[in-house]
């Protein structure tokens, strides 16, 4: 009578549906290999091109539940209320896949921003909570309190981190408005991150102590990869939302009868059951209608991504084999099994009409640490979790770290108590255990009566024991109700929650951005504001300086020639009057003359040292006037140089005084003109003109001889002629001798001066010193010069940092507001998303 309702498939899956939607696509290799779901594959990677106001096809007609006693205004009611609740399905689930594609966009752009401005992730320390709170908010505390005797089941078996998709846990984001939150970005924040919790655990130091030690960069990469896991969840919650099997895993403790459990719900012996462990493989029963009515376990070869239609990713095998299969764990990973669940609908699990059901055997979770995080990794996929524990052991550690991460992912977590045959005391069982329960998931305990079951699953085929199997129905029929009629809550409510969690951490975080930024901006602003005139008044300073500078360095040098010039042609001037040397007769003339020579060269190189000494004086102050200028306009910027003023002149002190010759001659030692000498003839009569002139008194020797004859006669005057003239030269000799003295020094003064003349001696020393001033002043007039290039480049490379770090922020700013409004905004369109309107109706 009813038509069956089946997820949409791709046609090139084999059995033609009824419903199935047009078009598919492969899942991405990269996909679990479990991800397929064995009805078919939920979801598209072009989903998003799909039309989200087109929910999935609904049956013309929806089955019933009820069995063929209900009167048809009864069965019409049904009908109707579960077109509603299809109705309000479908419509929260498209909302929600539009929630989730919106988020991830809201994701990729702030990795985006998270690259050109890595993103600020505040430190947490939440204060401490008070004493009575302290023990509910970690119930890890009671997991491994009482186990003192070896290493957690959380160190032997690390869980994947989950994200949180909690129902206990309420968004948080109501609670702000009551309390005035705390300064942002202090070290304490108003709350702790839901999702983007970075996992920051290394040695000793805490969450807060690491994300203060860590370089922005690295936290901003370490806020990437967490966002990008947020991506990945988000796409397995769509693809779980897309898919329109429900997924319930039976999982618990190593032979807690979780196999027999299955079979208990098929009615049959499907899954091997043994007293030893033995399933080590997740083993995913199915429908084998949507195996083409095949019964048969598709072996999914290890590393293969199950394709139904591809043989090369799993080996066919007959249901018989299974036993050997779930032990093969070498060889495949999981096992598909389609099997005939002939039961009419309102029975069976599998064939229940509403919506396909695949029921996953897992491992037992102390087989070995691989296994058991497989276990827990698949949760993500998992609508309902029923959890098998052996009355006759109750929980153990792995079990509770289980269920404790499990609680806060599933909206509903049902617990079977197994083997309850075994229990002689079955009241004191019962009790503990549910006080067991009530630590580990306080929504599960609270909803005892429908989510806690003690069985015996072992009795139930044979179904000799009435009682075990009236237990046994009333957890299948409450399974069934929440599988099937909450399964909007079971496979909607995560996606809701995460979505939640995840926003109001977005706004948080966006908060927090917007305000760094902000005050960022501020302070770039203003640091801005004082760095352009400060750039404007150094450019125009160094000119300035450099002018006063050059002037400075100038003058001194001009002062410095000119003093030179002056103290050395002074001293050239007046250089026979240089220290007097003493005269030891005219034997001794040639020393004197040397002597005085040496005395008028030592005099001349002193006024050089002199000059030299003044300019050394003129440039230690114009130094010191150049790097008064560098510290006035530099400060601590300018580097002053050590300046040695002893070292000035010594490489080329006075090369110029080496080269002065003045050798001595003969005609140094008289005083007469050289060309009379050379004359020849004129020597004598010079000779005796001075000679006679200064014995007779007379003025020429023409006179002389005319006065002579005249007293004498003409006759006599020619006999006295001769010794006149023998006279005349010795008086005159005499003279010259006793001039040597005076001579000397006037001779070699006037052999120096010219000599010097010759060489430009004065402007030639002169020069020399002012350059070697100018020389030694250019010094801290570079360092002045480069001084100022540094500042002003410094400046101008700050002044373009602020300016482009101003434009982030700017953009930082606007794009953290517009993440705040989307946040708060989003957050606010999901929470209105009523998942429990139809189960109401
Ligand atoms: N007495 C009793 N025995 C049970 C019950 N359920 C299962 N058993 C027995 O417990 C043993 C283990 O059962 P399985 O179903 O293989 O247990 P399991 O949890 O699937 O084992 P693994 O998958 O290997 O971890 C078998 O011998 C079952 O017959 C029960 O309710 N009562």
């Amino acid at each position: 009578m009813s038509q069956r309702y089946y997820p949409a498939e791709s046609s090139s899956k084999g059995a033609k549906r009824p419903f199935a939607r047009a078009s598919r696509t492969t899942p991405a290799p990269s996909e679990p290999a479990f991800s397929d779901s064995g009805y078919g594959e939920s979801i598209s990677d072009d989903m998003r091109n799909f039309d989200l106001n087109e929910d999935l096809p609904m049956p013309p007609t929806m089955p019933v539940l009820a069995g063929p006693s209900l009167d048809a205004p009864e069965v019409e009611r049904r009908q109707h209320q579960m077109h509603i609740q299809q109705l309000h399905y479908n419509q929260n689930r498209v909302a929600l896949s539009r929630s989730i594609y919106r988020t991830i966009d809201t994701l990729r752009g702030l990795q985006e921003m998270n690259q050109s401005w890595p993103i600020h992730y505040p430190a947490v320390q939440r204060p401490e909570p008070p004493a009575h709170m302290q023990r509910k908010a970690s119930m890890t505390d009671d997991f491994f309190t009482p186990d003192t005797s070896g290493p957690s089941s959380r160190e032997r078996f690390p869980p994947p981190r989950r994200a949180l998709t909690s129902f206990e846990r309420q968004p948080k984001v109501e609670n702000r408005s009551g309390t005035p939150e705390p300064r942002l970005m202090s070290p304490q924040i108003a709350q702790e991150f839901n999702i983007l919790k970075l996992d920051l655990r290394i040695g000793s130091l805490s969450q807060s102590e690491l994300v203060h030690s860590l370089e922005k960069e690295s936290i901003a990469s370490l806020l990437d990869s967490k966002l990008a896991q947020s991506i990945k969840h988000l796409l397995s919650l769509r693809d779980r939302i897309e898919d329109t099997a429900s997924k319930v895993l039976v999982t618990g403790d190593l032979n807690a009868g979780k196999s027999t459990f299955c079979n208990a719900l098929l009615r049959k012996k499907v899954l091997p059951e043994d007293q030893q462990p033995c399933t080590e493989i997740f083993c995913e029963v199915l429908d084998c209608r949507v195996n083409n009515g095949v019964e048969e376990v598709h072996a999914i070869y290890k590393g293969a991504t199950y394709d139904r239609m591809d043989e090369r990713t799993y080996e066919a095998r007959p249901l018989k084999d299974l036993e050997d299969i779930v032990i093969e764990v070498d060889k495949y990973s999981q096992a598909k099994v389609y099997v005939e669940d002939a039961r009419p609908i309102e029975q069976s699990l599998l064939r229940n009409g509403v919506v396909d059901i695949a029921l996953i055997d897992a491992p037992g979770l102390n087989m070995d640490s691989v296994q058991t995080t497989a276990v827990f990794a698949r949760q993500e996929e998992i609508d309902v979790v029923v959890f098998v524990v052996s009355a006759e052991n109750h929980f153990t550690l792995s079990a509770k770290e289980f269920l404790w991460n499990a609680a806060n992912e599933k909206a509903y977590l049902f617990i079977v108590v197994n083997r309850f045959d075994n229990i002689r005391d079955k009241v004191r069982c019962q009790r503990m255990i549910l006080d067991q329960i009530a630590n580990i998931s306080p929504s599960t305990f609270n909803d005892s009566q429908d989510l806690v079951h003690f069985v015996s699953s072992n009795a139930v085929i044979d179904g000799k024991d009435p009682d075990k199997s009236h237990d046994f129905d009333n957890l299948e029929s409450s399974l069934r109700g929440f599988v099937l009629d909450k399964r909007a809550r079971s496979k909607l409510g995560p996606a809701k929650s995460y979505l939640l969690n995840l926003l109001q951490d977005l706004e948080q975080l966006a908060l927090i951005n917007q305000n760094i930024a902000g005050r960022e901006l501020d302070a770039l602003r203003s640091n801005l504001a004082q760095l352009t005139p400060k750039y404007d008044e150094s450019v125009k300073a160094r000119i300035s300086v450099q002018d006063e500078c050059d002037r400075q360095i100038e003058d001194t040098c001009n002062a410095v020639y000119r003093n030179s010039r002056r103290e050395i042609s002074r001293t050239i001037d007046e250089v026979e009057k240089a220290k007097a040397v003493a005269w030891r007769g005219v034997l001794n003339s040639f020393q004197f003359a040397d002597e005085t020579r040496k005395a008028m060269l030592d005099s001349i190189t002193r006024a050089v040292v002199d000059a030299e000494d003044a300019a050394r004086r003129s440039t230690i102050s114009g130094v010191g006037a150049i790097n008064a200028l560098g510290l006035l306009h530099l400060k601590q910027e300018y580097v002053e140089r050590t300046f040695r003023p002893d070292l000035m002149f010594k490489k080329k002190r006075d090369a110029l005084g080496r080269h002065i010759k003045t050798s001595l001659d003969a005609f140094d030692f008289f005083d007469f003109d050289r060309q009379e000498k050379v004359a020849g003839m004129s020597l004598s009569l010079t000779v005796f003109s001075v000679a006679s002139s200064r014995l007779f008194g007379f003025s020429s020797w023409v006179d002389g001889i005319v006065q002579a004859t005249n007293i004498v006669g003409v006759r006599n005057a020619k006999r006295l002629i001769i010794p006149a003239i023998i006279a005349g030269i010795g008086a005159a000799a005499y003279w010259l001798v006793s001039d040597v003295q005076n001579a000397i020094p006037k001779k070699l003064a006037k052999k120096i001066k010219r000599e010097l003349a010759e060489m430009d001696y004065v402007h030639q020393n002169s020069e020399r010193i002012s350059k070697e001033t100018r020389k030694v002043l250019r010094f801290p007039a570079e360092e002045l010069r480069s001084g100022f290039q540094k500042s002003i480049e410094g400046l101008k490379v700050k002044k373009e940092e602020a300016t482009k770090r101003k434009g982030e922020c700017e953009v930082a700013v606007k794009y953290f507001g517009n993440l705040l409004r989307e946040s708060r905004e989003h957050a606010g369109v999901v929470r209105r998303y009523d998942l429990e309107a139809a189960s109401n109706h």
